[in-house]
């Protein structure tokens, strides 16, 4: 079972990447979750020290979560966030077990000091890549031996991919085969974090460089010192700042708001985009001198669907980091292979790792079977096969677009994608099981599991 530090466990997406990002800086091994459902089966997979919940979340609040992690996880200490303005909340946290708890909005050191009370850091720790990279398709693999000589040289490097390529992971190999190795690797996602802070996160700030800057701050560029700097989504930065980025890349030194002192850098560039740049150059939304500073030695990273020879290693690797036990793991049948190559992974690698963590839950018996995938959208079958798709999330349109309206939790795991649709069924487990192209057996087998996890199912 993998080991972690932190489970952070946050439904809006750009602070739970901001905690994260904030918790990996200080020196912790980091995994998210949406929602309570994702974090019961995330604490499932792996094993956690601490858990950090925020307390309104759809689908499993904060509390309903503190109550399943009493059943089985009662050694892990919860650190629930609270709004501000509800402090009667934060004393019902402790009441409920919660060990501690943060309110909202809080600073960074806040957080990191709270979490050092029960897991030490380990700054080392936090940038082994303890996850196996694939590259098994003959472009992949020429691909990765331009890279690693790429990685060798100073230059900065423009990752271009559709979202889910592995841009990211692809970043973390030019690193770890890089002269900077022993220095810390850090991404910044530009387009998660908001615009009037991305500025403050990147180059730093002095204590009163503006409201609720109550304390000196190092930015990203000062934390990646001898080590990488990935700035991920680079698109979606605003043109003023990128004029600013700019600057930086050329004089090599960056100053924080608020001071007028320049820190020398010795950091190697990385920048990753799932957009055209060039288009985006071209009709004005990116400038025309960043592009060409960034795009020195271009990467275009293939999707999913033009390297099949990756799918089934990547598939296995996935499952590999999903397993919760030492059994041996179960294998694809052939007819599962067949829709699995035939399937056109507009999501990528990350849907397929949705798509394997949906088939570890729905399998029955040994092998995973043609029923047990569960594609977010079967419209994207690229080859016509005999047996039409019985498994979706989505059969129709308009079906599509109410399940999608529950949110982020449909895309996360199969076992809120059921509690969300036996909710919307009213607790039918008849036009559920219909609804989610599954078998009523296949469903009460589910639930089934789920309770004996821990999982409250109210209807
Ligand atoms: N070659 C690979 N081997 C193993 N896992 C991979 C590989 N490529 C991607 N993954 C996994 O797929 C997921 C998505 O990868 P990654 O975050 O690098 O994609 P990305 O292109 O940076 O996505 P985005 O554009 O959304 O930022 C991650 O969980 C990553 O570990």
């Amino acid at each position: 079972m993998k080991q972690y530090d932190v489970l952070v466990v946050e439904d809006d997406l750009s602070l739970c990447e901001a905690l994260c990002d904030t918790l990996e800086i200080g020196g912790y091994r980091v995994v998210s979750a949406r929602n309570g459902t994702e974090a019961l089966i995330k604490l499932e997979h792996s094993q956690f020290k601490l858990v950090v919940s925020d307390v309104q979340m759809p689908v499993m609040d904060g509390f309903q979560l503190l109550k399943n992690m009493q059943q089985k996880y009662s050694e892990t200490p919860v650190l629930l966030m609270t709004a501000f303005g509800t402090i009667p909340k934060a004393v019902e946290a402790m009441q409920a077990g919660a060990s501690d708890y943060l309110i909202k909005p809080f600073d960074a050191e806040a957080l990191v000091n709270k979490v050092a009370d029960y897991v030490t850091a380990n700054p080392s720790a936090a940038n082994t890549a303890d996850n196996e990279r694939v590259v098994q398709d003959n472009g992949m693999k020429k691909l990765y031996a331009l890279t690693a000589r790429v990685a060798k040289t100073d230059v900065t490097v423009l990752l271009q991919g559709e979202s889910g390529t592995g841009k990211e992971v692809i970043a973390g190999y030019i690193h770890q085969n890089s002269a900077y190795h022993r220095g810390p690797f850090v991404a910044v996602n530009c387009a998660a974090i908001p615009e009037n802070m991305l500025e403050a996160m990147l180059f730093g700030y002095e204590k009163g460089a503006y409201t609720g800057a109550v304390q000196s701050m190092p930015g990203k560029f000062e934390q990646a010192q001898g080590g990488t700097l990935l700035l991920d989504e680079i698109a979606e930065m605003d043109l003023g700042l990128q004029a600013k980025l700019l600057r930086v890349l050329q004089e090599k030194e960056v100053e924080r708001l608020g001071s007028q002192k320049k820190i020398k850098l010795n950091v190697r560039i990385l920048a990753a985009t799932n957009q055209k740049l060039k288009e985006q150059m071209e009709q004005g939304r990116f400038r025309e001198d960043l592009y060409y500073r960034l795009n020195v030695f271009p990467i275009n990273i293939p999707p999913l669907r033009n390297r099949p020879g990756d799918i089934l290693p990547l598939a296995q690797e996935l499952m590999q980091r999903h397993r919760s036990d030492g059994k041996k793991l179960p294998e694809f049948d052939p007819k599962a292979v067949e829709k699995m190559l035939a399937y056109s992974w507009p999501g990528n690698v990350r849907e397929l790792d949705n798509v394997v963590q949906r088939a570890l839950i729905l399998r029955t018996g040994d092998k995973i079977t043609v029923d047990d995938l569960v594609f977010e959208d079967m419209g994207s079958m690229r080859i016509s096969s005999e047996r039409q798709p019985e498994t979706s999330l989505a059969e129709s349109k308009d079906e599509k677009l109410e399940i999608s309206g529950l949110g982020e939790g449909v895309r996360s795991a199969e076992e809120s994608i059921i509690l969300q649709t036996l909710q919307m069924e009213n607790g039918s487990r008849k036009t559920t099981a219909e609804k989610l192209g599954i078998s009523p057996r296949t469903l009460r087998y589910k639930m089934a599991r789920m309770k004996d996890s821990g999982v409250i199912i109210s209807c």
